[in-house]
């Protein structure tokens, strides 16, 4: 019932703010937020509590990343809640607090003078004395059919967020870098085994690493191996097995698990201001320690977009109101706050 609620008022949401962005206007704000995950949300917040007028623009996938999942158990004050359910509330939050939610999507953003211009896919154009930037991440999947299926359902991209759930259960997590194996040891805390699944006969990751992963009596490593197919129940939904093919020569068999962690790594939203803001390897967005602050000033980025290290709701969420703090002094300093 819950997912329907939600899935009904995304599309009530969707149908009324769509109005509003059409017509190819011209919308002025203090302050433009671009993304509506949780650092979005909470940036919004922040910045109509501030009474900054905020203007957010959701994106093509209105609450983020959240929305994918299903329970969502390390949100403080929810002990479990479904990640669409919560991002209905922070979006609900965002709007009784006075932030416009408009739904569309930033296709091109010219940072190079001010007021910063944001051209839209509606063909609404946002001029904005200050712009936080809150698009997210993504993780990289396998793209297989039965991925997609058994998503929330046994398949995850997070073992930070969803280990708990395999207490004392089997887990295969597939990669070969650092993120791989740190996921694979972290799952250790909670599985009573973990097979490493990795397409070629090393690692990448580093070598101290891979020293505590191959000493862990709980880890096995399958090399030379490639996911095929995630395999699963149907009633009720869930993940009993991984079907695995040798890179070597061919041979199929079945690794049965009851959750499966693609760890292959993660892409940072950032192609907006890939030219334009100064960048660490691997496009995340680069601020000033301590801050939010990017390489230009005026524009603040939050959450998984910089983030390469904790990616987790609440950390975006701190990352989104510090970055309406941010923007609010730096706005004042111009002289723009009022
Ligand atoms: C399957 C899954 C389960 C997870 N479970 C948990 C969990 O249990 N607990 C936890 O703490 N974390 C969990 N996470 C991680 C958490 O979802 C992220 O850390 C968090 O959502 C990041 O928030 P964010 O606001 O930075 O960006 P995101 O949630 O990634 O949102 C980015 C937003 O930017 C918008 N956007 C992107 N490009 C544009 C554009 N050009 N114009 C306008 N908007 C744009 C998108 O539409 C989206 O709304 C999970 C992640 C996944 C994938």
């Amino acid at each position: 019932m819950a997912g329907l609620f939600a899935a009904s008022f995304a599309l009530y949401i969707q149908s009324t703010t769509m109005m509003e962005a059409a017509m190819g206007e011209t919308k002025k704000t203090k302050v433009l937020i671009i993304g509506s995950g949780p650092a979005g949300y909470t940036a919004a917040v922040y910045a109509a509590r501030a009474m900054l007028e905020p203007v957010l623009v959701q994106g093509i996938q209105p609450g983020g990343q959240l929305t994918i999942t299903t329970e969502v158990e390390n949100w403080p004050g929810e002990t479990e809640i479904q990640g669409p359910d919560l991002m209905v509330k922070m979006e609900s939050h965002a709007k009784a607090m006075g932030a416009e939610v408009i739904t569309d999507i930033i296709t091109d953003l010219d940072l190079s003078k001010r007021p910063f211009i944001a051209q839209s896919d509606s063909g609404t154009v946002y001029e904005a004395a200050a712009v936080i930037l809150a698009t997210g991440a993504q993780a990289r999947w396998l793209d297989l059919p039965s991925e997609e299926k058994f998503k929330g359902f046994g398949v995850s991209a997070c073992a930070t967020c969803d280990g708990f759930f395999y207490r004392g259960k089997e887990v295969v997590v597939i990669g070969g870098g650092n993120t791989a194996v740190e996921e694979a040891l972290f799952l250790t805390n909670f599985a009573s085994k973990v097979t490493l699944i990795h397409r070629r006969d090393t690692l990448r990751s580093e070598k101290i690493l891979q020293e505590r992963l191959f000493k862990n009596p709980k880890i096995e490593v399958l090399w030379n191996h490639a996911v095929e197919e995630v395999l699963g129940d149907e009633n009720p939904l869930g993940v009993t097995g991984v079907r695995v093919k040798s890179t070597v020569d061919g041979a199929e068999k079945v690794v049965p698990c009851d959750g499966f962690f693609v760890a292959i790594g993660h892409a940072p939203s950032s192609e907006l201001v890939t030219e334009q803001l100064k960048l660490h390897s691997g496009g995340y967005v680069w601020v000033d320690p301590g801050s939010t602050r990017t390489s230009v000033e005026g524009v603040f980025a939050a959450g998984d977009l910089t983030d390469h290290t904790y990616r987790q709701a609440v950390t975006s969420a701190g990352m989104g109101c510090m970055a309406a703090l941010d923007a609010e002094k730096w706005l004042a300093e111009q002289g723009e706050a009022e």
